[in-house]
């Protein structure tokens, strides 16, 4: 039953997955943090693992960049892997006083530039907002690992590389807080397909502060936000 971006056979997901936007950083979760995993998909790379988090059958599958990467992604898995809940374990940039590099978010609605929900939604403008069950747990698990988190709205943007300055104080007005590439996405076909789904990121860029995460510690960085997510996968 392999469709044209994911060679797993039927079954070999849990429907429970958290999705990454980076392969490398699916392979280190699976290696890190759970027992019996098997790699069960890698076309293109784009790889994906399931295996056992404390008891629980759980998959990590990575999503590549930007809404479509993500949405053919999140498309396959929900209609022929039978997935019900995603978790996006991802990076964000901020411009915001109060932030800082290696902040956990988590992101309750998500406004874009992209024009692909407008394109899902009949040309309207869709509230893409974060399944609040999900969310919650995020927040519970996060005060139970004793582990500070921020919650608030993200921007999804197209562009990484700006060529605009007028965008960062508009987004600066409407107290957004991360700015990413894939959840207002995420979040609107989560909606159509009435799916769970949650956004978690890192603030990897301070991008008015012009200071970001070294390569080097990009990886134990991140650890926080994976064991914050894969806890509330628990609950
Ligand atoms: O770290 P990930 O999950 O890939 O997320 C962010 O990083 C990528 C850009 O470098 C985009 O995918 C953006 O959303
Ligand atoms: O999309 C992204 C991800 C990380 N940092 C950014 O500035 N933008």
């Amino acid at each position: 039953m392999a469709t044209p971006h994911i060679n797993a056979k039927k079954g070999d997901f849990s429907d429970f997955v958290l999705m990454p936007g980076d392969p490398i950083r699916a392979k280190y979760i699976a290696e890190n943090y759970l027992d019996n995993f098997r790699e069960v998909t890698n076309v293109r790379s784009m790889l994906g693992f399931t295996g056992i988090y404390k008891g629980k059958r759980i998959s990590i599958m990575s999503h590549g960049i930007g809404i479509p990467s993500c949405l053919v992604y999140v498309k396959e898995l929900i209609t022929e892997y039978n997935v019900k809940k995603i978790i996006r374990i991802g990076t964000c940039g901020t411009i915001c006083n109060n932030i800082n590099i290696n902040d956990v978010i988590v992101c309750l609605g998500a406004s874009t530039d992209s024009n692909v929900n407008r394109l899902r939604f009949n040309g309207n403008d869709l509230s893409s907002v974060a399944d609040f069950d999900l969310l919650c747990n995020l927040v519970l698990a996060s005060k139970n690992l004793g582990f500070h988190i921020k919650v608030g709205n993200f921007f999804t943007t197209d562009l990484f590389y700006k060529n605009n300055d007028d965008f960062f104080k508009m987004i600066q007005k409407y107290n957004i807080v991360g700015i990413e590439m894939e959840t207002s996405g995420l979040y609107s076909i989560s909606l159509e397909h009435k799916i769970q789904s949650v956004s978690i990121c890192t603030v990897s860029d301070h991008i008015i502060r012009q200071e970001k995460i070294s390569v080097k510690d990009r990886e134990s960085s991140l650890n926080r936000m994976i064991e914050i997510s894969l806890n509330s996968m628990l609950m």
